[in-house]
This record gives structure tokens, C-alpha cells and sequence, in this order.
């Protein structure tokens, strides 16, 4: 659960469920955060703009409790924002004299402003697009950070995230995947693409955009290695780990397609061609391929858990789109403001969040336990116990 607008105080974040135990700090959340703000081709805010961790609840001396954790994320820009965004009414003449305040009239194509103005009684944008903002985001990249954890102290899970297209720009096909050893190099990359020569394209493509007054979408894929068999179920639609994991990448802002490993590959090739074979190893019983991206009937299959998003291009463009000025019903110009070109690689360690965060629940529904350690006993117990290695 989060709460908070994008020129509002701050964000708060609210997570349930976690076990005792979990070694958990602020650095660690900032340092997450800051990954974030990360990526050539965003705007001018992810600079002058600071994410101001506070832990508020469920972490004493570096550990959780056991307790809900609650985080407040500071928006640096408030100051900025204290009236026109002030929770108690102000002044209509104080807020007249502000020209942040001025109604925003022409919903952009793209954006949540038309169809939320319509929904929620507004002929003012701001009261949509300031939750729509990705700026809430941060919150959820928080939370995610603390998931991570969980899954790398309880499971040894690791999540790695990289792009692999912006805009007509991908990285080659058969690219080996990358690993939790990778992670430096990608985050220092600044397209965040494990692949150089397809980051340098890439950045020409930014370039392009930008001088044109557009911008760019691309797709992004979340890898998480160290998963036991089993998370997830097939025995009923919600609780299949894919089904979870879609709902989970999609609900980022402006991702618009979800594909599981293969699928899209998968689809245009026969049955022979497409599914992973399986073999008994000197590890066990192992696939030979990753076509299935790690899951099968909705559950982990032990192998590396592939997926990817496909981020749609950001709907704020200079080269405004037509739209129209709802107080006039007159044809216009969409809001044109600052705004990010591209903001893919962001939206990876957004995708990386969202991931460890459906994970984390999946582990705790089978593993349960109050602490950390309880859910360690519970995962060894599973792993000894099980009938096909
Ligand atoms: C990290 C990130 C940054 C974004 N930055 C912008 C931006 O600067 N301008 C913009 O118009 N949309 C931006 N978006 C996308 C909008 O938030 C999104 O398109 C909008 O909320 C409407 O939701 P929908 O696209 O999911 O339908 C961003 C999305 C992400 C994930
Ligand atoms: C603030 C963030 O992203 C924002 C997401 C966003 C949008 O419309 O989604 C629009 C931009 O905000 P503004 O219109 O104020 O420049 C981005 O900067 C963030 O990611 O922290």
C-alpha cells in the first residue's frame, strides 16, 4: 500500500507480513532509491529532486520486528508545492496569484488526465496526474528493496533487471543472460543494457528523440535466480505465480505488455520447438532450455524466473499531441512541461521491485514462519523432503 501525490510532502509506504529478522536499513532503501532516479533520458527532476528516506515503523536496529513496516519517501520539492498541493484550504486569492496553480485544461493523450477529470468530477488535470505521476514509484521501490531482502536472507533469491529494447533499439538475439555478478556493470551502463554496443545505439536513439521533441518506450526484463520449485499454484487462477507477476509488472505506470520467457517466440513456434526438455542432472532434475521463463501450471520451476514489461513511449511531449481544452470544448494542444524523454531504465528497478514484492508473498504463503530464521527452517524441511529432486 502507498499513499502521497508527486508534489505532495512525501510518499508513505506500508508493507505487510514480514517476518522477524530481516536486516533492513535506510542506506539501503536510499541506495535503491537512487538506482532509480538513474537513466539517460529523464527529465530535469530526477537532479535537483532528493528521495528523503525515513523508516516510521517495523525496523528496530537494522532488523525487522515482525510488526508492518511503514517508509516516508520526502519529496525535496515541497517547498515549492506547500500551497498549491496544502492538504488544508488556502486562501483563493493567495492561490490565484500562483501560476502553479493555474488549471490544467488540456489532458495529454496518454495520461491519466481525460479519463480521470471525467471519472472523478475535475476540469483541473492536477488532482489526477498528481497520483497518476510515477513519482509513487519511489514508494514502491522502497518497499521493494525490504522484499529483496527478505528473499536474498530467507531463500538466497537475487534479482537482476536490464533493458532490452528502447525504441527501435535491441539488445542482440541469444545474449547471454545477464547474472547477480552483472549488476555493477549494468547499473554503470547508462541505458542500464547489459549489451554495449546495443546501449551506445540506444543512447543515439535518446538523442534522436529528444532533438525531435519526443520520446521513447522500450521493454525491460526482471531476472530472479535461487527460487525453489513451487512457489505459486495451478489450482486456481489468482494463484498463479504468472498470473501475479503480470498484474504486478502491468500496474506500473505506462507498461502496457507483460511476456513471460518465450511467449511471443513460443507462440509462433511448433510444441517440439518450444517447451524445455527435462533432464536428470548430477544437480537433479533440471530443463536443458529457459523458453518457459522459469514457470510452468503457475509455479516456479526451480530454473531462472524470466519476464519481461513493454513500457509504452512517455505521454508528455513537446511536440504536443491534439487534444481538447475542456473548459472551451475548443481543439487544442496537449500540457507540453518538463518531462522525461525516457525513463526505461527506471522503470527496470521499478519492475525489479514489483517482482520481489509478488516473490516475497509467494515464499511467505509457503513457507510462512515469524522470523527469518522460521522461514529458513521451513524452506530446508521443504527442500529435504522433496519426492523429485
Ligand atoms: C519511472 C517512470 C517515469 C515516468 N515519467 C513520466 C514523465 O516524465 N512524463 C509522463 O508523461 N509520463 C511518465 N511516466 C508514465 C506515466 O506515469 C503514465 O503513462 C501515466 O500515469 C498513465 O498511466 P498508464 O500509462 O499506465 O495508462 C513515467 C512512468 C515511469 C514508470
Ligand atoms: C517525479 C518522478 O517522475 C515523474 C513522473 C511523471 C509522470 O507523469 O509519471 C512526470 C514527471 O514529473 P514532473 O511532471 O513533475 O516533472 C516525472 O519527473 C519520479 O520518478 O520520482
Amino acid at each position: 500500500m502507498t499513499a502521497g501525490e508527486s508534489h505532495g510532502p512525501a510518499l508513505v509506504a506500508m508493507l505487510e507480513g514480514l517476518p522477524a529478522g530481516v536486516a533492513v536499513t535506510t542506506t539501503e532503501i536510499s541506495e535503491q532509491l537512487a538506482r532509480r532516479r538513474l537513466g539517460y533520458g529523464r527529465g530535469a527532476r530526477m537532479k535537483f529532486e532528493q528521495d528523503e528516506v525515513e523508516i516510521l515503523g517495523g525496523i528496530r536496529h537494522g532488523r525487522s520486528l515482525g510488526s508492518p513496516v511503514a517508509i516516508r519517501v520526502g519529496n525535496t520539492e515541497w517547498p515549492k508545492w506547500e500551497q498549491v498541493m496544502a492538504a488544508d484550504p488556502v486562501d483563493e486569492d493567495v492561490l490565484a496569484t500562483l501560476a502553479r496553480n493555474a488549471p490544467l485544461t488540456r489532458p495529454r493523450p496518454g495520461h491519466a488526465d481525460l479519463a480521470g477529470m471525467q471519472k472523478y468530477g475535475f476540469t483541473d488535470a492536477r488532482p489526477i496526474l498528481e497520483r497518476a505521476s510515477a513519482r509513487e514509484t519511489a514508494a514502491r521501490v522502497a518497499l521493494g528493496t525490504v522484499a529483496q531482502s527478505l528473499l536474498r536472507q530467507a531463500l538466497g533469491v537475487e534479482i537482476v533487471s536490464h533493458v532490452v529494447e528502447l525504441g527501435s533499439v535491441a539488445v542482440k538475439d541469444g545474449t547471454e543472460l545477464p547474472t547477480p555478478a552483472d549488476r555493477e556493470r549494468i547499473d554503470a551502463d547508462p541505458l542500464r543494457c547489459a549489451d554495449p554496443d546495443a546501449s551506445a545505439r540506444m543512447v543515439t536513439e535518446v538523442d534522436a528523440a529528444k532533438a525531435d521533441a519526443d520520446t521513447l518506450g522500450g521493454i525491460v526484463e526482471v531476472l530472479a535466480y535461487g527460487l525453489p520449485p513451487g512457489l505459486g499454484s495451478h489450482v486456481q487462477w489468482d494463484r498463479k505465480l504468472d498470473s501475479r507477476l503480470a498484474g504486478a509488472l502491468i500496474s506500473i505506470q505506462a507498461f502496457k505488455g507483460v511476456e513471460i520467457g518465450d511467449a511471443f517466440t513460443q507462440a509462433r513456434s511448433r510444441g517440439s520447438a518450444a517447451h524445455d526438455e527435462i533432464v536428470n542432472t548430477p544437480d537433479g532434475v533440471r530443463r536443458l532450455t529457459g523458453h518457459a521463463g522459469g514457470l510452468e501450471g503457475g509455479m516456479t520451476t526451480g530454473e531462472v524466473l524470466r519476464i519481461r514489461g513493454a513500457m509504452k513511449p512517455i505521454a508528455t511531449i513537446s511536440r504536443a499531441l491534439a487534444t481538447v481544452d475542456v473548459t472551451t470544448g475548443e481543439a487544442a494542444k496537449a500540457i507540453a512541461q518538463r518531462s522525461d524523454v525516457c525513463a526505461v531504465p527506471a522503470a527496470a528497478i521499478v519492475a525489479e521491485a514489483m517482482v520481489a514484492l509478488v516473490l516475497a508473498d509467494a515464499a511467505m504463503e509457503k513457507f510462512g514462519g515469524d522470523s527469518v530464521d522460521e522461514v529458513r527452517r521451513n524452506l530446508a524441511g521443504y527442500k529435504a523432503a522433496l519426492v523429485i529432486e
